[in-house]
């Protein structure tokens, strides 16, 4: 029995390599033909995890009958393709372990949620945590939190994927390792806005703080538990991302700091920078279940264009004064 991996982005290739690291077979499903002609012929993905050599036990397919059958698949898809890639895949009772971070438009569902509509008896997992792709693939030390509600298998799945350089850490706590990579991506693009703009590493620092708050606040209304938003899955993967240009959402943020439209930064790109599509879905949520969170409004309107950076800025801090917890 093997691992099959669908969706062969950065992160869904990546993910492959670290569980192929001990030799174990590896099934990964791609859309695009060059990245199957590529990985099975060349053992590199050109598209999406260019210069990185690839383990020969990674096969890829196009195929997804070819994902059946496996101990386990890892779902690795954009969040707002999640649902319709599901639909389209053999899954039974195999356990799905979600890798994708998001709440899916129009539904503002968690993606646990949208696996259990369309699977109801396919087990879920969450896998989440600060962990960039291209250092994941080449072997570099990453630990995430690894999310299941039965706790024997979250141990099972997490001992099937742990290797010397990849470590998962466990929890029960499904909508707090969603919340917290959901969320996450949304605080990045304002911390680029931060970093393009030259507001300085005060202004950082305040939006992480603030901007945890935030992520604590919503995550709790929907039932999420204070040390999972706390650990990997929420501040360890916000400190990450929040600070460094190797994540899309903060480049994207800062894409906007420097005076460019979301539209234009948008346009043409082939990577994800799911943060985009998360916070108008993430600001209707949080109204839903009357929480504050001024720094994801703040957000919507630099990607809707309704508000310039001056006037954001200026909104946030002029607030009235409050208690910081
Ligand atoms: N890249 C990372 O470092 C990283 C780390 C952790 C989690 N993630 C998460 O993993 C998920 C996938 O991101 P990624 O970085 O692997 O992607 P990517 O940006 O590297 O590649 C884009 C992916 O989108 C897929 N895609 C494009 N259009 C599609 C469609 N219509 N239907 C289905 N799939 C389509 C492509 O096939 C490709 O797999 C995201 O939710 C992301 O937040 C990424
Ligand atoms: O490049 P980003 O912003 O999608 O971030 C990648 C990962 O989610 C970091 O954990």
């Amino acid at each position: 029995m093997t691992i099959g991996v669908v969706g062969a982005g950065a992160w869904g290739t990546a993910l492959a390599q670290a569980i192929a690291g001990d030799g174990s077979a590896v099934t990964l499903w791609a859309r695009e033909a060059e990245v199957v002609e590529t990985v099975n012929r060349d053992h590199v993905n050109t598209l999406f995890l260019p210069g990185l050599p690839l383990a020969p036990t990674i096969t890829a397919t196009g195929a997804l009958d070819a994902m059946a059958g496996h101990e386990a698949l890892l779902i690795v898809s954009p969040a707002q393709h999640l649902r319709a890639m599901l639909s389209r895949i053999p899954v039974g009772t195999t356990p799905l372990v979600l890798c994708s971070k998001g709440l899916e438009a129009g539904t503002m569902k968690l993606l646990s949620e949208v696996a259990e509509e369309e699977y109801p008896a396919a087990p879920i997992a969450v896998l989440s945590g600060p962990t960039f792709a291209h250092e994941v693939a080449a072997g570099l030390p990453a630990a995430v939190t690894l999310a299941c509600a039965d706790a024997a298998l979250g141990g099972a799945l997490a001992a099937r994927f742990a290797r010397p350089a990849f470590r998962p850490y466990l929890s029960t706590d499904v909508v707090g390792a969603e919340i917290g990579g959901a969320v996450k991506n949304v605080l990045a693009i304002a911390c680029g806005v931060v970093e393009g703009r030259g507001l300085g590493q005060n202004a950082r620092a305040a939006l992480i703080s603030r901007g945890f708050a935030e992520m604590t606040r919503f995550g709790l209304a929907r039932g999420a538990r204070a040390e999972t938003l706390g650990g990997l899955a929420g501040l360890g993967d916000l400190v990450l991302t929040c600070s460094s240009t190797s994540s899309r959402n903060f480049s994207l943020g800062k894409g906007l700091g420097e005076g460019k439209s979301a539209a234009e930064l948008m346009a043409d790109r082939h990577t994800v920078a799911e943060g985009a599509f998360t916070a108008p879905v993430l600001r209707a949520a949080a109204r839903a279940v009357g929480v504050d969170m001024p720094v994801v409004d703040a957000v919507c309107a630099l990607l809707d264009g309704s508000a310039t950076i001056e006037v954001v800025v200026e909104s946030l801090m002029t607030r009235p004064l409050r208690s910081e917890d």
